[in-house]
């Protein structure tokens, strides 16, 4: 699904990740986490193709993307949905209209965007918002739509990149079982956090990554020790303890 070979990439003298090998199958749930300049974010612009390895392998689905042309790389990106902490919906656009656009720009025929968009807004909870636009609703509804957009084109993996960082304890978790339930239904998961508390409870496989190398990969695992100066009050706060599964 996914697998990095010996890979390192560099910016001048800066480290992004050095030699990392790792491979995460189709279905897997994966947490990436790591103090602030670790490597996350290099990590996942070399999956998204939008930087170039130094060296080594990566393969998507089997593919060698590095050295991969030009002319492959939409179709690459069509296969990996995105998620961000800020949403980026498009503000001049209605909840629908932001998730047919997805498929309107890989051309996508009109039936097939009339028949999908529903059943995609339906499957994240927010049909009865589909007429809205993104300041009408809320941090957690407009997160919602992010996904719908990501997912409506059945991408293979979903990045999601501090999907919770702007959401409150309740909201943030609603959004987890959300990436739960479509991770279930067999889209491969790649979450970028510094949410402690999640990733605790969530029980999911989790990559640590420091100074651009994989120090730790656990199947079950937990955030870990070190310190973030970005997360005191999530670690401090233990805000998830309500809803320990
Ligand atoms: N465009 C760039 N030019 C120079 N150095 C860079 C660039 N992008 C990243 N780096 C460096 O590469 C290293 C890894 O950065 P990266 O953004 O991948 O970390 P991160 O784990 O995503 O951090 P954060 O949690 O703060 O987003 C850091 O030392 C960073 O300063």
């Amino acid at each position: 699904m996914i697998a990095f070979n010996n890979v390192t990439k560099s910016y001048g003298t800066n480290i992004g990740i050095q030699d990392v090998t790792v491979q995460i199958d189709k279905g897997d749930f994966v947490f990436l986490v790591g103090p602030s300049g670790a490597g996350k974010s290099t990590f996942i612009r070399l999956i998204l193709k939008e930087i170039e390895a130094d060296k080594g392998s990566i393969k998507l689905n089997g593919m060698e993307i590095t050295n991969l042309p030009n002319r492959f790389i939409p179709k690459l990106r069509r296969n990996t949905g995105i998620v961000f902490q800020d949403f980026r919906l498009l503000p001049k656009k209605t909840v629908y209209e932001n998730v047919a656009f997805a498929m309107e720009i890989i051309h996508t025929t009109p039936r097939t965007i009339r028949r999908q968009v529903p059943q995609v807004l339906s499957l994240v909870g927010i049909s009865s918002k589909a007429g809205k636009y993104p300041h009408e609703l809320s941090a957690g509804e407009q997160q919602r739509v992010a996904i719908a957009r990501a997912i409506v084109n059945n991408p293979t993996v979903l990045i999601a990149d501090e999907p919770t960082g702007n959401l409150d304890p309740d909201t943030a978790w609603e959004i987890m079982k959300l990436l739960e339930q479509i991770n279930i239904r067999g889209t491969t998961i790649l979450m970028v956090t510094h949410a402690k508390d999640i990733v605790d409870k969530m029980e999911k496989r989790v990559i640590a990554i420091d100074k651009g190398r994989i120090v730790r990969d656990d199947a079950s695992g937990s955030y870990g020790a070190y310190e973030d100066e970005r997360t005191p009050c999530v670690r401090a706060g233990g805000v998830f303890d309500s809803h320990v599964k």
